[in-house]
C-alpha cells in the first residue's frame, strides 16, 4: 500500500468511531496551520473558485487552478491526507477522470474527490483501480448549480433518500474510502450514515448526523463575508481584523 492508501484506509476505519474533522485549504500558510493543528484531511476544494478566485460559483474552476493550489497545500502539509477536487468537466469519461486524478496526485494530492453517484461509478472505479483513493460526494452537488437553479437541500422525500442511497452504494462498490454528504436534511443524512459501510462526512447536514464534518476554512474563520452558507459557524472574524489593520495602516502612513 502507498502512504496515501494507508492514510485513506485509516480514515475509512473510523466509521462509527473517532470523528473525522476535515477542512478546506487552498494555500501554503493555511495548510501548514491546519496540519499543525491536527486536521486529518485537507480538502483542496473547487470552492476555491469562489472564496479565493472570486467566481460566482464552482463551474469556472479548471484543472490548472486546482493543480496550482494543490501544489501550494502540499508544500505546507506533513501529516494530513490531501484530497483534491476534480473540477467540472475534468471527469467526463473514465480515461479523462484517471488522467486528471493522476495530475492532481503528481501535484501533491493523496486522493481525489468527484461529485455524483451512479453516473460516476465507472470513473471512480478507474481511479481506484489505478491505486488512487477516491472520496465520493453526494447530496447537493455545487457543480450542478446552474442546472438546478440554486443550492437546494436534498433528501426531503423517501424517493430522494432512495436515490441518494443508490448513488452512495454505487460509490461504495466502486471503492470510495468515504463519502461527503452535502446539504442533506438531518434525518436523511443520519439514515444514510447508518445504511453505509464507508464513513460519511457532512456539510450542512445538521449536528453529528455523519461520521465526520467538513467545512470551508473561510466560513470557519470569517474570511469571506460576501457568501456564507446558512449552516456556517464562524469562530473568528478575519475580514474585520484585516479591515481594522488596514485602516490603522492608512491612518498612520
Ligand atoms: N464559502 C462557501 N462555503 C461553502 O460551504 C460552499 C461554497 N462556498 N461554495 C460551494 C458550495 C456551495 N455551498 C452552499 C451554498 C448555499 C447553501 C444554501 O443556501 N443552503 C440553504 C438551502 C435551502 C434550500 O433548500 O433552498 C440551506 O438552508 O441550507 C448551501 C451550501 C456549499 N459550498
Ligand atoms: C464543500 C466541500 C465538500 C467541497 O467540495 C469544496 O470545498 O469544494
Ligand atoms: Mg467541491
Amino acid at each position: 500500500m502507498t502512504d496515501s492508501q494507508i492514510k485513506a484506509a485509516a480514515l475509512q476505519g473510523r466509521k462509527g468511531g473517532q470523528r473525522i474533522a476535515c477542512l478546506t485549504a487552498y494555500d501554503y500558510p493555511t495548510a501548514r496551520l491546519l496540519d499543525e493543528a491536527g486536521v486529518g484531511l485537507l480538502l483542496v476544494g473547487d470552492s476555491l473558485g469562489m472564496v479565493v478566485l472570486g467566481y460566482p460559483d464552482t463551474t469556472h474552476v479548471t484543472m490548472e487552478h486546482m493543480l496550482h493550489h494543490v501544489a501550494a497545500v502540499a508544500r505546507g502539509n506533513q501529516q494530513a491526507l490531501i484530497v483534491g477536487d476534480l473540477p467540472i468537466h475534468s471527469y467526463d469519461s473514465p480515461s479523462q477522470a484517471l488522467e486528471n486524478a493522476q495530475k492532481l496526485v503528481d501535484a501533491g494530492a493523496d486522493a481525489v474527490k468527484l461529485e455524483g453517484g451512479v453516473r460516476q461509478a465507472d470513473k471512480v472505479k478507474a481511479i481506484v483501480d489505478a491505486g488512487i483513493p477516491v472520496l465520493g460526494h453526494m447530496g447537493m452537488l455545487p457543480q450542478r448549480v446552474l442546472e438546478e437553479g440554486g443550492y437546494k437541500k436534498k433528501g426531503k422525500s423517501e424517493e430522494e433518500f432512495e436515490a441518494i442511497l443508490d448513488g452512495c452504494r454505487a460509490l461504495e462498490k466502486a471503492g470510495v474510502f468515504a463519502i461527503v454528504l452535502e446539504s442533506v436534511v438531518a434525518d436523511t443524512a443520519q439514515r444514510l450514515t447508518d445504511a453505509l459501510t464507508v464513513p460519511t462526512i457532512g456539510i450542512g447536514c445538521g449536528e453529528k448526523t455523519c461520521d465526520g464534518e467538513v467545512a470551508v476554512i473561510t466560513d470557519l474563520v470569517g474570511a469571506y463575508p460576501w457568501f456564507v452558507p446558512p449552516f456556517a459557524k464562524p469562530q473568528s472574524n478575519i475580514a474585520e481584523d484585516v479591515s481594522k489593520a488596514v485602516r490603522w495602516y492608512i491612518q498612520q502612513a
